[in-house]
């Protein structure tokens, strides 16, 4: 590429398609300083404020997905499908963008189909091991799919899919380095262990439920806790902020909650099990059973059956969370097989390898 590139990129709904987004769009941005791009996301979710706060401009479409039962929602759909579709060709009228990246959620779908139809240069990232509706839609007309698990032929024309791993933000590839500064932001002692808890961008209420519940076998244990919420249950959980439990929404900074972290329990969203591949330490997944095809506990296995990561169903908490966390803490070698294993599994240079496929797919 000669010229500084102009690029659309659209994903959201959830962190796990924006912060890929953001990742793609600061490797353009750090491969071509004049390049042009503009997001384009769905108004009122969560992209309208973290785009911006990453220093990109977004544009907002009337858009969400189809609930299962009859809503109100529902019924305008097909009027917000119009509407999406009208603004998105609006957009690229407008903006005339070399190349448009779709990373997943509504918005993404109506811009990458639009693009695709006026012949302009379109690549999706498929986070996921199991594919949202919208990529799977979108997989036919883009002109590259960037994939992070194995076996997504059954979804994505074989000859479009390249497996480049999900975009992981810089400031996490070099975690241990953040150890001590994560530790004293929070306020916390070194010498004591500490368990992080994340439930994936929104928060994740079982998992609430189950720290609160084993809160205090968890401090007789001398072990302090980072315990992200989400914003929903903030409220509710807050009360629980003392010197050796940190509740917090969300975490704006999180290379600091990783590198202060002994070991961590996490939902298994696609991000997030390639940001822990990428730190290395031991894990116990407790995957959401309320996603499309149950992607989250597919996502989690494919760590834990090469020995990377622990995996327990929400189902099985109640009988095997305290002795399978029991297990864990009690064994040092455990840890560090396990943080080992996920290591190795990581995909460092995924965002890198995507701003590849970029190039090649405008160069075309
Ligand atoms: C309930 C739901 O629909 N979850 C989906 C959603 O998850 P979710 O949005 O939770 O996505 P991921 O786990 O993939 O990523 C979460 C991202 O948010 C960041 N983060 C999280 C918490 C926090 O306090 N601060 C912060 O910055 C993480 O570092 C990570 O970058 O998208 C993923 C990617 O398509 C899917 O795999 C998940 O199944």
């Amino acid at each position: 590429m000669k010229r500084a590139p102009r690029v659309i990129l659209s994903g959201g709904g959830t962190g796990g398609h924006i912060y890929p987004a953001i990742a793609i769009a600061n490797e353009i941005k750090a491969r071509y300083a004049d390049a042009e791009i503009l997001f384009v996301g769905a108004e009122d979710k969560m992209e309208m404020q973290k785009v911006p706060q990453a220093g990109y401009k977004i544009e907002g479409l009337w858009i969400s997905g189809i609930q299962r039962k009859l809503t109100i929602d529902n019924l305008a759909f097909p009027f917000k499908l119009i509407s999406s579709l009208w603004k998105s060709k609006k957009i690229i009228k407008q903006f005339k963008p070399d190349v448009v990246i779709g990373t997943g959620g509504f918005a993404s779908g109506a811009v990458v189909k639009v693009a695709a139809s006026m012949s302009i240069p379109t690549l999706i990232q498929e986070q996921n091991s199991f594919p949202g509706i919208t990529n799977k839609l979108l997989g036919k007309k883009a002109n590259r799919v960037c994939v992070a698990y194995d076996n997504l032929e059954r979804f994505f024309p074989k000859e479009k899919i390249v497996k480049t791993g999900n975009p992981v933000r810089n400031d996490l590839l070099n975690v241990g380095a953040n150890r001590e500064e994560g530790i004293e932001v929070f306020g916390l002692d070194s010498d004591r262990p500490i368990l992080l808890v994340l439930g994936g961008s929104l928060g994740a209420r079982r998992i609430n439920q189950l720290i609160e519940k084993n809160i205090e076998e968890l401090r007789n244990k001398n072990i302090q806790i980072i315990w992200q919420c989400g914003k929903l249950y903030y409220e509710e959980y807050k009360k629980y902020n003392s010197e050796d439990v940190i509740v917090t929404a969300f975490v704006e900074k999180m290379n600091l909650v990783y590198g202060a972290a002994d070991y961590v329990i996490s939902r298994a969203g696609a991000s997030s099990i390639s940001e822990l591949a990428l730190v290395g330490k031991p894990v116990i997944f407790i995957p959401s059973p309320n996603v499309a095809e149950d992607h989250q506990t597919k996502n989690a296995l494919s760590i834990v059956k090469e020995g990377g990561a622990i995996l327990l169903k929400e189902m099985e908490l109640e009988e095997k969370f305290l002795p399978t966390f029991n297990a864990l803490v009690e064994n040092s070698d455990l840890q560090r097989e396990l943080g080992a294993k996920f290591l190795s599994l990581a995909l460092p240079n995924a965002t890198s390898d995507i701003v590849n496929q970029v190039e090649a797919i405008m160069k075309n």
